[in-house]
């Protein structure tokens, strides 16, 4: 089944990057919407909410994840009947799918424009949304250089140096720990986001806060490309945003693990850079600086006390 399978999927990363996990729970949820086999109305709400919890449980952090699930499920709220239910829940899930894939390519268009001709760039693991400025900027036949890292421990930047090698873009794979070493030639990071608070500090993918640091230190600008749906309304209530910590065999192999009983392997998969070291946020709607993070979460995800968590959640009503 393609929820079972979408949400094992996201939980050991092989669907990953908070955009696309947004896409697949959505498209998840629409096919189990279409296929479940229910007598009513009531069974339906109730398996339908199971199958958002167990999307949502998968992976903590990515906002993206929930917001989806909610902009999917508030078609339930209407809903009179089995059949309106079911084509309810159907198109907002294409609604989302569409303007996801949508603001990627708006992004693209702003961000571009945020990137100079003979610009040095430097980015971090791989976020379709800041690739897609990078590549943008390319395609407008400007002449960029990038410096990719590694993304120790799942290697995503792998994911990105193919990208930007298909592209032709000169590319240099860079280890983590030698982001300081090459920040004075950068002149501009580039990075996406898994959340952003609503105080404006991003939360992406570990060593995000360390690459911000030697940014400021060298006095690089630092741009985060996020869609709307990546800001997280819940933290306006100063909820803070959960980090994942993954197994430490991801970092060291459990045979090696298991001869050094003192050490314990810690692995978090994300880090929280502060607004202070954030110069833009690059949304579908504009380009924000990160102080007004407030505004994009009351003008286009609004918010309303939710079905899931009992916390704040996003109104998908307001989020074409
Ligand atoms: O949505 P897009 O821009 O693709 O990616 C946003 C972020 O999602 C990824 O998380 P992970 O690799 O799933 O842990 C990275 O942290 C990346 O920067």
């Amino acid at each position: 089944m393609l929820l079972t399978e979408t949400a094992e999927d996201i939980r050991t990363m092989k669907i990953r990057g908070a955009g696309r996990i947004a896409r697949a729970a959505a498209e998840a949820l629409r096919e189990y919407a279409g296929t479940i086999e229910v007598s009513d109305l009531a069974a339906f709400r109730t398996e339908m909410q199971e199958a958002a919890e167990q999307l949502i449980a998968t992976r903590p952090t990515a906002v993206s994840l929930p917001n989806a699930v909610h902009a999917v499920m508030s078609g339930l709220s209407g809903a009179d009947s089995l059949p309106e239910a079911r084509s309810a829940l159907r198109e907002r899930a294409d609604t989302f799918i569409r303007s996801s894939l949508h603001a990627v390519e708006e992004i693209a268009a702003i961000g571009a424009r945020h990137i100079s001709d003979g610009d040095v760039l430097m980015t971090h693991c791989n976020s379709e949304a800041a690739l897609a400025c990078i590549l943008e900027a390319d395609r407008q036949g400007k002449e960029i250089e990038v410096y990719a890292t590694e993304v120790r421990p799942r290697n995503q930047g792998l994911v990105t140096i193919r990208t930007l090698n298909d592209a032709g873009i000169r590319t240099n794979y860079i280890l983590d720990s030698a982001v300081r070493y090459f920040m004075n030639e950068v002149d501009l990071v580039i990075v996406g986001a898994d959340a952003i608070t609503v105080n404006g500090a991003v939360v992406n993918k570990i060593g995000t806060a360390q690459i911000a640091l030697a940014a400021h230190e060298a006095r690089t600008n630092l741009i985060v490309a996020a869609e709307t749906y990546k800001f997280a309304p819940r933290t306006i209530l100063g909820e803070l945003i959960e980090i994942e910590e993954r197994s430490g065999s991801e970092v060291l192999p459990d045979t090696l693990a298991r001869a050094l009983s003192h050490v314990r392997v810690r692995n978090p998969a994300f880090d929280v850079t502060p607004a202070e070291y954030v110069d833009l946020i690059v949304t579908e709607k504009g380009a924000i600086p990160p102080g007004l993070a407030y505004s994009i979460i009351k003008e286009y995800l609004g918010w309303s006390i939710g079905e899931f968590h009992k916390g704040l959640v996003m109104n998908s009503e307001n989020h074409e």
